[in-house]
């Protein structure tokens, strides 16, 4: 296990070109990754998401929050959300991941996916709230799941898979090139948490 670990490098760029993706692998141990993956689960405003579409009110199985340095709030289909202030097991995986990454996050996403009948669809993380090329640190906790990236133009696709405790980063110009989807999957039964830090402009 830890041997294969050892083995990630961590400056490897998954994506061939038009952006950089690093993976780091599982940053905890399997109990410390289980102690954030329960308290993740059981302290979160886990809330559906909510959006108007075409004038319907679509509601996801997908639960959502929404943590930052102050209250910021955002706006997309029709519907505003606001940050909430962080919870200590956040923080503390926020300093992680700046430590990891040598970069600041004032906020993040977070996603729970109750089984593999969830996922996200193809999209790529440039709102204009966010910096432009900013660092997105992805974490990940509970089921492994299979992660893809597709290049816009030439619809090349690179698959991962992201482990219970594990961390990716995307970065450089990867959303302005790349889409990146966590596809649905009849092989998982159990939930997954998923953090994204990001750097909205304020
Ligand atoms: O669950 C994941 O790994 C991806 C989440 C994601 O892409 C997002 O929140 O923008
Ligand atoms: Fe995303």
């Amino acid at each position: 296990m830890d041997l294969f670990n050892n083995a990630i490098n961590v400056n490897q760029n998954l994506l061939p070109y038009g952006g950089t993706v690093n993976y780091y692998g599982k940053l905890f141990s399997p109990k410390n990754a289980d102690y954030y993956f329960n308290v993740l689960l059981n302290t979160i405003e886990w809330k559906s998401d909510e959006a108007f579409i075409m004038g319907k009110h679509i509601i996801t199985k997908r639960k959502v929050a929404w943590y930052g340095n102050d209250a910021y709030s955002y706006t997309y289909s029709n519907t505003t959300k606001y940050a909430l202030p962080w919870t200590d097991e956040l923080l503390e995986l926020k300093k992680i991941a700046e430590q990891k990454t040598g970069t600041t996050f004032n906020s993040c996403l977070l996603n729970l996916y109750h089984n593999g009948d969830e996922g996200m669809a193809y999209h790529s993380d440039d709102e204009k709230t966010l910096g432009k090329n900013s660092a997105i640190a992805s974490m990940s906790f509970g089921a492994e799941r299979r992660f893809l990236f597709k290049h816009k133009q030439t619809k090349e696709t690179i698959t991962t898979f992201l482990e219970h405790g594990s961390l990716l980063v995307m970065k450089d110009d990867t959303q302005t090139n790349w889409l990146h989807r966590l596809p649905p999957t009849k092989k998982v039964t159990k939930a997954r948490i998923n953090l994204t830090f990001r750097k909205m402009v304020v």
